[in-house]
């Protein structure tokens, strides 16, 4: 690994994994003896990247629930409305809606500052019900997720680099979905993979001629030569 090997903000669901959102094993190839910081940035709830950044041996720089949740140097952030996005949530389910997830609903057990829907509930209704709410729904290709407007990934990954003492600019940033265009807008250089949604290749610095970990990996390979 070169010396001067840039830090990075990943995307995690289809920048790290493979369509489904598994992992991708090589994920542990070079993440773990990348020589700068690297942050997950995700929509997920906080604790999948913290686990995975626990099992990549990483330190536990991450942005989760889009923004939502933040820790950096072992100090927790917490920006959006939980309440507010149940309370759509609530009212979805009351009108006809199901968020999709069974019984045991672990995408959002854990969640403090929104809600995620699964892509199988009636986008229509969830989108009419978050407006009378003023709340906000995005698609990332994964989920749904109902948040209050202005929480983003790449606003909570600026008081992440100011709680490291780094400057977002120094950073690559690789994604794939709408909630990593506030991401792109604030590093120094950002690629989409080919899998990308329409918002996230609009706003790169470059796409990327491969999906999925092959394309991450085509970048983490240039930038360690
Ligand atoms: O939680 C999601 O919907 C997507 O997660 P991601 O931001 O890691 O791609
Ligand atoms: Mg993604």
């Amino acid at each position: 690994m070169a010396s001067d090997a840039p830090p990075l903000v990943l995307d995690i669901d289809g920048t790290l994994t493979d369509d489904p959102g598994r992992l991708d094993p090589r994920a542990f190839d070079v993440l773990p003896s990348w020589d700068a910081p690297v942050v997950l940035a995700t929509g997920k709830a906080f604790p999948y990247p913290v686990s995975l950044c626990h099992y990549l041996g990483l330190d536990k720089n991450v942005v989760a629930e889009n923004g939502g949740v933040v820790l950096a140097a072992g100090e927790v952030t917490y920006t959006g409305d939980r309440d507010a996005a149940q309370a759509v949530a609530d009212e979805f389910v009351a009108r006809g809606g199901d968020l999709g997830w069974g019984s045991f609903d672990d995408t959002n057990y854990w969640r403090e500052t929104e809600v995620a829907v699964d892509r199988s509930a009636d986008e229509t209704l969830l989108r009419a019900v978050a407006e009378e709410h003023e709340m906000e729904v995005i698609d990332t290709g994964y989920a749904y997720h109902v948040k209050t407007p202005g929480v983003e990934k790449g606003v909570g990954f600026e008081r992440l680099c100011e709680t490291l003492g780094m400057d977002a600019k120094e950073f690559v940033a690789v994604g794939d979905s709408v909630n990593d265009v506030s991401t792109f807008g604030v590093v120094g250089r950002s690629y989409a993979v080919a899998n990308a949604d329409e918002a996230a290749r609009a706003a790169a610095d470059e796409v990327l001629s491969e999906s999925y970990m092959d394309g991450t990996l085509s970048v983490l390979r240039s930038l360690s030569e």
